[in-house]
């Protein structure tokens, strides 16, 4: 049997750079997860759910904030493992994540095979790629001190997005294989929307998925 990938974006523009980087590619679906982690858990749940055991792999595909001297704007970030970076409390010693609280998680692991061959796959093509942990946030970093602080709590932190975990979790909870790929559109830091490039991250994440099924296991 085909193996079946479910690709979750935030929005319609991401689906369509992965449809076209896919370009007819079978046993790919790419839905629309909404923005935000709630949005892109919810709506991956109910995909998988329809599915109903149909699907092998579960991506989380998405432009994203690169943290500076990891990941620069154009280039792509395979996720290691996503991160609900602000999951947890905070203390009189600092932010506890939910792992120190005894609540769960707030790091779920990619599929480590997968990540590094397609990263490696992206090198080969001669495109700037990095694996390494990604961060997911409800709220959009806005200024040079909350970057500071999530790099200094999240050592190699590469990027920030808003869907990753969300996506992850549905995945655990159906006891599927996770991954996510991002185009970095903007630096993570101080709100400056003249800045953005959305449209060389999109030519980036278009360009990311016509690597993705030759990595895939067959
Ligand atoms: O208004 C702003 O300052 C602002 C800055 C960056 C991104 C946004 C968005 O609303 C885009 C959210 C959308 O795109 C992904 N994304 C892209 N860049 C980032 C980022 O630096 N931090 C978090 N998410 C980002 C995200 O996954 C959403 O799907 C607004």
């Amino acid at each position: 049997m085909t193996r079946k990938i479910l690709i979750m974006t935030a929005v319609e523009a991401e689906k369509e750079a992965v449809l076209r980087g896919l370009s007819g590619e079978p046993g790919f679906e790419v839905a629309i997860a909404g923005v935000g982690p709630a949005a892109a858990a919810a709506s991956t749940a109910a995909a998988l759910a329809r599915a109903d055991g149909r699907y092998d792999l579960v991506v989380s595909a998405g432009i994203a904030g690169g943290f500076a001297d990891v990941a620069p704007i154009g280039s792509i970030v395979v996720a290691s493992e996503s991160i609900a970076a602000d999951l947890g409390a905070e203390t009189p010693e600092g932010f506890a994540s939910v792992d120190k609280l005894g609540f769960g998680t707030n790091r779920l692991p990619a599929d480590a095979e997968i990540a590094s061959r397609l990263a490696e796959a992206l090198r080969r093509a001669g495109m700037p790629a990095h694996c390494g942990p990604v961060l997911t946030l409800s709220t959009v970093t806005g200024s040079a001190a909350t970057a500071e602080a999530l790099a200094a709590r999240y050592p190699g932190a590469a990027a920030e997005a808003m869907e990753g975990f969300g996506v992850a979790e549905a995945a655990r909870l159906f006891g599927l294989p996770f991954l996510e790929v991002r185009a970095i559109s903007n630096a993570v830091g101080p709100r400056d929307r003249d800045a953005w490039k959305i449209g060389d991250a999109l030519a980036a994440l278009e360009a990311a998925n016509t690597y993705l099924a030759e990595v895939l296991p067959s």
